[in-house]
């Protein structure tokens, strides 16, 4: 098998489809195939980590990128990889009335979200809080966040500090905001997956959502994908 770590995506990858919270049976099989096989699984989710750690447990995994790379949670250990105050930019995306926080809001750092009220939010939001800022939707939430993070700059981060080269990373998910880290790894887009995810993957498989993620735990573990030729790696 040339994958040695499977970063995986939360909701819309371990899910039934893009439209539900409700955790798909074949990805979480799949999931524990991945993990008896040696791969180390990483969740990679927009959530917020004190969320994301709480589901991680229950899918028996230990590592977590959290807030869209703006957290890592590595062998027990919090890393922030954003740092900004982001009390004064929520007033200003509150004040535009085109969307409504998060709940999870008041237990998240730097990736605050976001509900739609508006079919134009997202480009009423990144008018107002300007280029300092990345405004994105994953199909669920409305994710605003310092700009140059994201969940690729999280897996460039792990390439680093677990000395792997990131092309034997392979990552599946399903939404813009995994663009970045289906870049830099080995990308699998699940079949529903957005047109951009789709495009920035090496692969793209052909079942929705949680029967995606089995298709492309099936395609690591026959020995497919990690290949090295067609990661950019050195994003610029
Ligand atoms: O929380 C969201 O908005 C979506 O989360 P995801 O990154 O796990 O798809
Ligand atoms: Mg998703």
């Amino acid at each position: 098998m040339r994958c040695r770590i499977l970063v995986v995506d939360l909701d819309g990858t371990l899910t039934l489809s893009r439209h539900t919270y409700e955790l798909s049976t074949e990805a979480l099989l799949a999931l524990r195939r991945a993990r008896d096989a040696g791969l180390r699984v990483v969740l990679a989710t927009a959530n917020g980590l004190d969320f994301a750690l709480t589901i991680a447990r229950y899918l028996g995994i230990r590592d977590v990128v959290a807030e869209n790379g703006c957290l890592v949670y590595l062998d027990g250990t919090t890393y922030e990889l954003c740092s900004a105050d982001m009390s004064a930019v929520d007033q200003i995306i509150l004040s535009t009335g085109a969307v409504s926080p998060s709940p999870q809001n008041k237990c998240r750092k730097y990736d605050l979200a976001y509900i739609p009220l508006a079919e134009d939010a997202v480009e009423r939001i990144r008018v107002a809080v300007g280029p300092s800022f990345v405004v994105e939707s994953s199909g669920y939430a409305i994710h605003v966040r310092p700009a140059g993070v994201d969940k690729g700059t999280a897996v460039l981060w792990l390439c680093e500090k677990l000395g792997v080269p990131c092309f034997q990373i392979a990552s599946v998910g399903d939404s813009d905001v995994d663009v970045g880290m289906l870049k830099v790894s080995w990308g699998i887009a699940v079949g529903n997956a957005t047109p951009a995810a789709k495009s920035a993957a090496k692969m793209v498989v052909e079942g929705p959502s949680g029967i995606g993620f089995k298709e492309a735990v099936d395609i690591i573990l026959s020995g497919g994908g990690c290949t090295p030729d067609d990661v950019d790696s050195e994003r610029a």
